[in-house]
């Protein structure tokens, strides 16, 4: 049995999961948010042979990240598996800006941590807080490899003509402006899952991916690379998000800031967390959303409406692109989860051969799915990401290379 932990620290969050990597199945996961707060809260739930999850969560103040893996430390000395009779082989951190230096997951060594951090300007909201994650797990398990997995590696196929902002060349180059894409660790497993769902190899086909979380971004996958994303230079790029706006005209900015008196700080605050469709409607939640928007809120109406026209304007550039389209794959939360979503994004498609069968788009099944009629020359499928049994089977990859 190869047991890893897998970690992704987010700014005010830690989440992790213990998993048995052959199995591919979660000895036991965990979330703890708002670190920094004065109040935040944990959760730790252990899978039980009988199939249920026992779930224990509480009220708790952590100050930092390392404050926060003690919490964890705790939650399995208390909850189990025992970190002692079950220890990780090694342990695999989600990183989010790898920028173009790294496409391969990469050991941890001094040298990846200043890179990491040297990497923060392109990620500001994101690698300070890996690498915060990355200290406190080095602490806390000292005598086991620790692997850096990188958002961005899997986008580093992209074309020049996909990743390059047609800004002035030698300042762009000077300060490495160009599109990096994120959410790879998804798009990869989740374009391998689809194939393996078609039967066929997914060397043989061209997908259109769809993660759709709290970010969301959207990739063309073309013979199992990407070859196009939404997100860019930083993931606020692309599809309407919970709390960021995504593609925006520039030049709103330069006149906010001219005449609101924006400066760059309240700017990136107004962007990253307080647009999207909480900016729209007051709801970052897609379930609240959608029930406001069922009582006939006109803010949710609109709100969900400019989330739907986006995703459909990048469905229909990403097949421009592709040249072909063999599916569409819907995961991620809102992906896995909402049926509303995925019909209103692929509405008024059948022309292009695309048609969605509305009693598989809203059956209550889980796992890999087609949701498409039989008919639709395009595949529609959901199929659930699970972005921590990749990072730990490419950290396991690196270990035993
Ligand atoms: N049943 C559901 N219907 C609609 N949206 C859902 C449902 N379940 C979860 N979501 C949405 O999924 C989003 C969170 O997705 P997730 O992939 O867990 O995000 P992240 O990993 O980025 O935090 C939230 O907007 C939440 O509302
Ligand atoms: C990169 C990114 O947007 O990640 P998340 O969806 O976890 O916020
Ligand atoms: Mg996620």
């Amino acid at each position: 049995m190869s047991i890893v932990l897998v970690v992704n620290s987010g700014s005010s969050s830690l989440k992790y999961q213990l998993l048995d990597v052959e199995a591919g199945e979660p000895l036991a996961s965990g979330l703890i948010e708002r670190i920094g707060a004065e109040s935040g809260r944990a959760t730790h739930s252990v899978p039980q042979p009988s199939g249920e999850v026992e779930k224990f969560s509480g009220d708790v103040e952590v100050a930092d990240h390392d404050a926060a893996f003690e919490r964890m430390l705790a939650a399995f000395a208390e909850h189990g598996p025992s970190l002692e009779s079950s220890p990780p082989i090694a342990v695999g951190h989600r990183v989010v800006q790898g920028g173009a230096r790294f496409f391969e997951p990469t050991v941890v060594t001094e040298l990846v941590k200043i890179n990491i951090d040297e990497l923060s300007v392109l990620a500001p909201l994101h690698n300070p807080a890996n690498l915060a994650g990355i200290r406190a797990a080095e602490r806390a398990f000292p005598d086991v490899p620790h692997v850096a997995v990188f958002d961005s590696a899997f986008h580093q196929t992209m074309p020049p003509a996909a990743y390059t902002y047609a800004i002035d060349r030698a300042l762009a180059e000077k300060h490495r402006v160009r599109r990096y894409g994120f959410h790879g660790t998804s798009h990869r497993f989740v374009s391998r899952a689809a194939a393996e769902f078609l039967g066929s190899p997914v060397e043989e086909l061209r997908l259109i991916v769809l993660h759709l979380g709290n970010g969301a971004s959207a990739c063309a996958v073309a013979e199992g690379r990407s070859v196009d994303t939404s997100m860019g230079m930083t993931p606020l790029e692309g599809l309407v998000m919970g709390t960021r706006s995504g593609d925006i005209d520039p030049a709103v900015l330069l006149h906010l800031q001219r005449r609101a008196g924006l400066d760059a700080d309240a700017t990136d605050r107004l962007l990253n967390s307080r647009s999207g469709i909480l900016g729209l409607s007051g709801h970052a939640d897609m379930r609240d959303l959608e029930a406001a928007r069922a009582e006939g809120d006109p803010a949710s109406v609109v709100a969900f409406d400019v989330y739907a026209h986006r995703l459909r304007s990048y469905v229909g550039a990403y097949a421009a692109q592709l040249g072909r389209v063999d599916a569409i794959v819907f995961t991620a939360g809102v992906g896995e989860n909402s049926a509303g979503v995925r019909a209103a994004a692929l509405e008024g498609l059948d022309w292009f051969g695309v048609e969605v069968d509305e009693e598989r788009n809203t059956s209550p099944e889980r796992g890999a799915r087609r949701i498409s009629t039989d008919a639709s020359r395009t595949a529609v499928l959901v199929v659930p990401t699970n972005e921590e049994l990749e990072i730990a089977r490419q950290t396991l990859e690196v270990v035993h290379a």
